[in-house]
């Protein structure tokens, strides 16, 4: 399980963006969630993501309760979480090859002997073709970039995948391939997914349930 309880977060302390906002995901399960345009939903992500610490609340993360963010947070903890954010190009490192930005997990964390085998299982998953693999994120479009960034979040087969508008700035093709790509996965390992979005067609088509954003404030989500 995937819980957020009772979540307040923001940039400064007097202010808060997220206030006592909580959802509960089960193993495997997939919950799409709305909300308009500068609500919070990426903030309490990157909370999930254990990217952002909240100023109170917590998080449980197949129960165990978090007790540090971002290189505070136990490996094992941030190792079982792939996230991939709307913007490729603000995620990914300008002066790395795609096969590089896509193995980086990997070399973090001491696997560089997977590196041939993951990239060949992720780079057709995603729909990268060796040409792209070899080039740099300036000679590479959006979409191709998202690509890799999927692949980079799937590299450490998590167990659960946070997609925080994933494919808002992507053609429909792209869009679709990708929504693809993640359900592949999910359907292969079982990994739970936490869709943050704006376009509630798409996450009704994509997610088991969707909530909205002011659901989250009144009661836990609860599978
Ligand atoms: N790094 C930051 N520093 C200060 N304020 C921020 C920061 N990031 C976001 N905010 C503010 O926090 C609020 C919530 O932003 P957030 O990105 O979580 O909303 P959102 O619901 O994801 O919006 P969108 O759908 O437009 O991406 C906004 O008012 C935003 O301006």
């Amino acid at each position: 399980m995937l819980e957020l309880h009772d979540i307040t977060a923001g940039y400064d302390r007097g202010t808060p963006v997220v206030r006592n906002a909580s959802l509960t995901l089960a193993a495997g399960e997939s919950l799409g969630l709305l909300g308009p345009s500068g609500c919070g939903k990426s903030t309490l992500a990157r909370v999930a993501a254990l990217l952002h610490r909240p100023d109170t609340g917590t998080v449980t993360l197949d129960g165990e309760p978090v007790q540090g963010w971002r290189y505070r947070a136990p490996r094992l903890q941030r190792t079982a979480l792939g996230v991939v954010f709307q913007q490729p190009r603000l995620s990914a490192d300008p002066r790395l090859r795609l096969t590089d930005l896509i193995a980086e997990p990997l070399r973090a964390t001491g696997r560089r002997d997977e590196i041939p085998q993951r990239l060949s299982d992720l780079a057709p998953a995603v729909g990268l073709t060796p040409d792209l693999l070899d080039r740099r994120p300036h000679e590479v479009s959006d979409g191709q970039l998202q690509r890799a960034c999927l692949a980079r979040a799937l590299v450490l087969r998590p167990r659960w995948l946070i997609c925080d508008e994933m494919t808002a700035m992507l053609d429909a093709s792209t869009a679709a391939a990708l929504v693809a790509a993640v359900e592949e996965y999910r359907a292969a390992t079982g990994a739970g997914l936490l869709a943050v979005g704006h376009d509630h067609r798409l996450l009704d088509r994509w997610c088991d349930r969707t909530v909205h954003w002011d659901d989250l404030i009144a009661a836990d989500v609860g599978a």
